[in-house]
């Protein structure tokens, strides 16, 4: 499926504590990463894009939609602005099913705007023999490919992820990678992510905004990006496989 560009314009401040924050892009990239140290404002930038943390000032717009406007007063709420988070470690609903966890977002969008069939979504993600378990009984690989399906399902137009490898091993990373990649060939819904790893900016985005200390400094085509840091991996979607290993 063509994968709709994300169409994102940003611009925007906002002070916490010593910490200032400020960005201003657009981008119509398909798979963006966004990389910096620690501390950097990755987080930040990505709870204001959901809308889960409101800026000092500035403006969001989503596919021509104002997700946030604060001269014109405008904050659309994080369930009005049909973005899906992925974060770190799931945040699934442990006392329900991977199924119940699966379909979740999905039973709760109007019938027309559910683009996705849960069919497909559990298929790519080989979900099919853990649907009746407890999120509880999987392992840390197999809850965030239940996460990724969940938000998936839930058709949003961008979907954010922060650090969604953070805490697996490579192996697994790179497992977790493909399947994102297979995901996003059969959804078409472009994706931005966080990490501080350049071997997945390389593997993943197609664009880098680079952040240091709240501001940030470059966006860069993910060839400079790697070419600059020192990583020249590269994964063809069309040939992305769930369980192999790459090189
Ligand atoms: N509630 C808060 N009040 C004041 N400062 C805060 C608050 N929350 C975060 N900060 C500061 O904002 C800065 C940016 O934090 P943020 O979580 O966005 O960084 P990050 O780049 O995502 O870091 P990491 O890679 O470690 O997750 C940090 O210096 C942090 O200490």
């Amino acid at each position: 499926m063509a994968v709709k560009p994300m169409n994102l314009q940003v611009d925007i401040h906002l002070k916490r504590g010593d910490f200032n924050f400020k960005a201003a892009f657009e981008t119509s990239s398909e798979r963006c990463g966004i990389f910096g140290p620690s501390g950097s404002g990755k987080s930040t930038l990505m709870l204001m894009l959901a809308g889960l943390l409101t800026p000092d000032k500035g403006r969001i717009v989503l596919h021509n939609e104002i997700l946030f406007d604060s001269e014109e007063q405008i904050n659309l709420k994080p369930q009005k602005r049909r973005t899906g988070v992925v974060f770190q470690h799931g945040y699934l609903f442990p006392h329900m099913s991977v199924r119940r966890n699966l379909l979740y977002g999905w039973k709760r969008i109007a019938p027309i705007l559910r683009k996705e069939e849960p069919g497909k979504i559990i298929e790519v993600l080989e979900l099919e023999h853990l649907l009746d378990r407890k999120v509880t009984a999987l392992s840390g690989g197999e809850q965030q490919r239940v996460a990724l399906g969940r938000t998936v399902l839930s058709c949003p137009q961008l979907i954010l992820m922060d650090e969604p490898l953070t805490g697996l091993d490579s192996q697994l990373k790179k497992q977790i990678i493909c399947y994102l990649l297979k995901l996003f060939e059969e959804c078409g819904i472009p994706f931005l992510f966080i990490s501080h790893s350049v071997e997945e900016m390389s593997l993943m985005a197609e664009e880098v905004l680079v952040f240091r200390r709240g501001t940030l400094r470059q966006t860069l085509r993910e060839k400079e990006f790697s070419r600059k840091n020192g990583s020249s991996l590269k994964v063809d979607l069309k040939k992305a496989e769930p369980v192999k290993d790459l090189p």
